[in-house]
């Protein structure tokens, strides 16, 4: 391996330890800390992992943390309802609705149900909307932490040929944005790009959120790019019956080429729940009428 390895897991433990500064100095100046709801419904193991971890880390970095678990059988009404009751609670700053929900519910309907300042997730089409036009926005979690490791890796991205592949609102369309953001000559590939490892041969950066198992191989890498792996993938390991994550960059092919790439699991998604706790810190900072918190 020639590549650095990009460690999501430190960075992400330091912007945490930011945002519990600012958060206690937000609990000084306003009497309450940010709080943070969030709503899981069913039961899907994978996002019951996830929910819990960030009401565990939105406790560590001083805010509150309500935490909403409906049953699966829930009906879209109920849960609309139980958004406006969040979008009216004072203490709420940010409402994170965890996806996928079931089958019977609209989510675009439901997102478009919660406050644009609540929206910590940056999913809704005010804030899409806001990030496309160079507006003030809630930006989503993981791109924006994509974005914070490519610019401690490479400070400027101004002029950088950029390739990200996928074409997800959550994931691959708002890191365009943001790269477009910083001056990068953006790409974006998906399932109808031909020739994609052309595509990507030529980029300096590859952000690959695609959700294949380590699809994207050592010799579609120009050498000395940088690779960001949001992928996550849990696929059968070597000791029968286990399981193990893996990305959407087979890692170690890329890191024969690259000059640093982020591995899974410590790359993106340590980075994502940072980033949430910190665009609920700036939410409570906007709807308290405060100067964004610095250096975040
Ligand atoms: N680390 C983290 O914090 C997070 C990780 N993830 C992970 O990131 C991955 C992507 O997530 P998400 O964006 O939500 O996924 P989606 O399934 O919504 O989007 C996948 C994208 O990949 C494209 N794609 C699929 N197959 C190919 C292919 N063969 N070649 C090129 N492009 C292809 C699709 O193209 P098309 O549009 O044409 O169908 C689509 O645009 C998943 O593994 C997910 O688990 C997601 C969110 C957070
Ligand atoms: N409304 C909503 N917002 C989201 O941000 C959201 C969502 N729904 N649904 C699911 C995806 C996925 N996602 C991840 C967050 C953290 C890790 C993460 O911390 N991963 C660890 C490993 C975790 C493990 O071991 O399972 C790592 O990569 O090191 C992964 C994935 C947020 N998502």
């Amino acid at each position: 391996m020639t590549a650095k390895r990009i460690d999501g897991k430190a960075a992400g433990l330091a912007l945490r330890e930011q945002v519990a500064v600012a958060a206690a100095e937000f609990q000084a100046r306003t009497g309450r800390a940010p709080g943070l709801a969030t709503v899981l419904v069913g039961e899907d193991p994978a996002s019951s992992v996830y929910v819990r971890s960030k009401g565990k880390a939105t406790a560590e970095a001083g805010m509150e943390s309500f935490a909403h678990h409906l049953p699966a059988d829930t009906s879209e009404e109920a849960l609309l309802d139980l958004v406006v009751l969040l979008n009216n609670d004072d203490r709420v700053d940010g409402i994170l609705v965890q996806l996928p929900l079931p089958p019977h519910m609209d989510s675009s309907r439901v997102i478009a149900a919660i406050d644009p300042a609540k929206d910590v997730d940056g999913f809704h089409p005010v804030n899409a909307g806001r990030l496309a036009t160079g507006l003030d926005a809630l930006v989503p979690c993981t791109p924006l932490g994509c974005l914070h490791l490519l610019k401690n890796e490479l400070g400027s991205l101004s002029g950088k040929d950029a390739v990200v592949i996928g074409r997800s609102n959550i994931v691959g369309k708002p890191m365009a944005m943001l790269l477009i953001g910083e001056s990068a000559t953006v790409t974006v590939a998906h399932s109808r790009t031909r020739d994609l490892p052309d595509v990507v041969r030529r980029a300096d950066i590859v952000v690959a959120a695609v959700g294949r198992p380590e699809m994207i191989r050592g010799d579609w890498i120009k050498p000395g790019a940088v690779v960001i792996d949001v992928g996550i993938n849990r696929v059968a390991a070597a000791d029968e019956g286990k399981t193990r994550l893996v990305g959407d960059v087979a890692f170690g092919e890329a890191a024969e080429v690259a000059s640093a790439i982020t591995p899974v699991p410590g790359g993106v998604g340590p980075m994502t729940i940072a980033m949430l706790l910190r665009n609920t810190l700036v939410a409570a900072h906007r709807r308290a009428g405060l100067a964004d918190p610095e250096g975040l």
